[in-house]
């Protein structure tokens, strides 16, 4: 696949504080269009504070965030819309069903009730939960509850995933399964993704990586370059927070 134009995600210079504590400095990196960039760090790296920054949560304190060439403060409207987000806690209501949550998430995005109905059916067969559009979410498992939140963030066609911790508390064949299908989506859609990870196991050789600690990238470039050096200096930075 060609992709021209901007990146879809291009941070430059990003720093953020919270009153003392230095929570990003001086953070930049690209995710090019049609990549999948895993952003690797421990607890407190401020993985978190990235994703808020870029979702417009926060206002960043200095450094610029564009989102397919929107700069997130001077254009937020432009730059949300072209942004899909999977946040680590759930957005989906767990009584009712994939499609009333589906409805009512492509209603917020002012998507009309027939596109809304045609594009349900498309994002949940992208997730493989075609057969689910009827079950309460209540009764799916953990890993199809992470994939129909990725269809919900698919709703409105982003550029850009953004995808917080998406496998925590999941098992590792569930885990696989949310993985395969972000892949899929970017090898498939046309779709980009950041994909925030404290584990190492998540990451494929083909995969950028940004290694983010204590708020600065410590290591970027494609995993099968960094070969040793990404592990053993992942590891070292493990150790380094115990
Ligand atoms: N609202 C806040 N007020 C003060 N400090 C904060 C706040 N949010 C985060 N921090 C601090 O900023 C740093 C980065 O935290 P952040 O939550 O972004 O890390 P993380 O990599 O996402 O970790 P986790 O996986 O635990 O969420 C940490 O030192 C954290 O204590």
């Amino acid at each position: 696949m060609i992709h021209e134009g901007p990146p879809a995600l291009d941070i430059a210079d990003l720093s953020h504080a919270f009153g003392p504590v230095q929570a990003l400095r001086d953070v930049s990196f690209t995710v090019p269009r049609g990549a999948f960039v895993a952003l690797l760090g421990v607890n407190g790296a401020g993985k978190t504070t990235l994703v808020s920054l870029i979702t417009r949560l926060y206002d960043s304190t200095s450094g610029t965030i564009r989102v397919a060439g929107f700069d997130a403060r001077r254009q937020p409207g432009e730059a949300l819309a072209r942004l899909g987000v999977v946040f680590q806690s759930r957005a989906l209501d767990a009584d009712l069903t994939l499609r009333q949550n589906l409805r009512y998430h492509a209603a917020l995005h002012g998507i009309g009730r027939r596109e809304a109905a045609a594009r349900i059916d498309e994002v949940l067969a992208l997730v493989r939960l075609g057969d689910k559009a009827g079950a309460r979410v209540s009764t799916l498992s953990g890993g199809q509850q992470r994939r129909a939140e990725i269809a919900r963030a698919l709703l409105h066609r982003p550029e850009l995933l953004l995808l917080d911790e998406a496998t925590a508390g999941l098992d590792l064949r569930s885990r696989a399964e949310v993985g395969a299908v972000v892949r899929d989506l970017i090898a498939t859609q046309g779709v980009s993704a950041l994909w925030a990870t404290h584990m190492m196991e998540e990451v494929a050789p083909e995969d950028r990586v940004v290694v983010l600690h204590r708020g600065e990238v410590r290591l970027s470039g494609r995993a099968s370059d960094l070969g040793g050096s990404l592990s053993q200096g992942f590891l070292a930075l493990t150790g380094e927070q115990a």
